[in-house]
């Protein structure tokens, strides 16, 4: 984590969705930046009303951060959320879109870690490490609305924000890619709560997260593509083609991915791909944003590494970790990753998101 500058402004931060896993988290790493002070919490008409430490089912290791034990929770109306300067959504899908658009359309800025807008040509789909140009995406997206201050940028799928870093990194510096085979091991955590039964999990693995793989097979392509020539409308890539498939396992935190890759041009060999991705920097870090991780990509050589449990929590959650990096008699070169799925997956991606939006003027 790198040091504020005296410039930077504490902003006031409205969580909605606030008791569930994505926002607990949010509670958690908003407690520890000093950019944010947590000034209103939103959650169901079940919640509403009740002192955050009796509606919630706190489930992390962290203890709740005593600011936010006794502030009462709101139901999720932008009336409710006046003196915010940034609204973060860890809100249920079913529900986020109409709460969401109200909430942009009542002039605040909303990071979601929802999937209804993800794919919208104007709204950016920003894992913070990997595509912050697509905020140009902005200017077209308040004009549409008739905004002056408000806009939604969303976060992508949680086993996507961990792919499309080495990819990046690999594109970046070697050209296209032409195409990717993932196969996911997801940890228990990226269904919510209560979500997955016990007797389903414990001893098993069950060999479909429904809707997971298609969401993952176009987010990529929309995150790893630019914008149009007047940054009206996402451009995604048209040549890379991508497969996923998806697993839940035991895990509590931390997906895992095992992924092979072709490159549109000759590949690069081995040592140097190492290399590119130890040596990836994006410019959040170099904004110097509070919650960039000093290391984006975490190269392990251990052979049996990495472990979701041993792992998840490089750069404090922020930085992917990719190792068994290798030749592919297939494509070109497969490696694993992971990446923790509440952290850069989720709350901590929306976080430096915003800490970037701010940098840039646009909060
Ligand atoms: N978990 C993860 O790793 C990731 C999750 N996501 C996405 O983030 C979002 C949150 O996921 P997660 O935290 O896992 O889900 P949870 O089920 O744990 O939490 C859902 C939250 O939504 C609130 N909510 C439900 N219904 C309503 C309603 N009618 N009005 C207002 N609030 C409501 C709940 O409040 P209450 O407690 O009052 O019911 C709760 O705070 C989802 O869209 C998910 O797809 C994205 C990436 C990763
Ligand atoms: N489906 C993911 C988490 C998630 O909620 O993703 P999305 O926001 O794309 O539905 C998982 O189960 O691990």
């Amino acid at each position: 984590m790198s040091a504020t500058s005296s410039s930077d402004r504490i902003l006031n931060a409205g969580v909605l969705g606030a008791t569930g896993t994505v926002g607990q988290r949010f509670i958690v790493l908003l407690s520890q930046n000093p950019m944010f002070r947590v000034h209103s919490l939103g959650a169901s008409e079940r919640s509403a009303g009740r002192p955050y430490r009796q509606a919630t089912k706190w489930k992390m290791s962290d203890l709740m951060p005593e600011e936010v034990r006794d502030v009462v929770v709101k139901s999720c109306d932008p009336a409710h959320f006046a003196g915010c300067d940034v609204i973060f959504s860890g809100l249920d899908a079913s529900v986020a879109g109409d709460i969401e658009k109200a909430f942009m359309e009542s002039d605040f800025a909303v990071f979601s870690n929802a999937k209804n807008y993800r794919m919208v040509p104007n709204v950016p789909l920003c894992v913070p490490v990997v595509n912050t140009d697509h905020y140009s995406l902005i200017a077209a997206q308040r004009a549409e609305y008739g905004l002056k201050k408000g806009f939604i940028v969303t976060n992508s799928n949680c086993s996507t924000s961990g792919l499309v870093v080495p990819l990046k990194a690999l594109q970046d510096k070697f050209g296209p890619l032409k195409r990717v085979i993932v196969t996911t091991l997801q940890a228990i955590s990226g269904a919510g709560y209560p979500g997955v039964a016990s007797l389903d999990i414990l001893d098993n693995i069950v060999p479909l997260i429904s809707g997971e793989e298609p969401k993952m097979e176009a987010e990529v392509l929309k995150i790893l593509g630019g914008v149009n020539d007047g940054a009206t409308a996402c451009a995604p890539l048209a040549d890379l083609r991508v497969s996923a498939t998806c697993n839940r396992v035991p895990v509590v935190d931390g997906h895992t991915e095992c992924v092979s890759l072709e490159f549109a041009g000759t590949p690069p060999p081995i040592e140097e791909i190492k290399q590119c991705l130890r040596e990836y920097t994006c410019e959040a870090q170099e904004l110097g944003c509070y919650s960039a991780p000093k290391q984006v990509i975490t190269v392990t050589e251990e052979e049996d590494r990495p472990q979701p449990r041993l792992d998840r929590n490089a750069g404090e959650g922020m930085s992917v970790t990719v190792g068994r990096i290798r030749e592919c008699p297939v494509f070109h070169v497969k490696f694993t990753l992971l990446v923790h799925n509440t952290v850069l997956g989720a709350a901590g991606a929306s976080i430096l998101n915003a800490e970037y939006a701010a940098k840039k003027r646009l909060i």
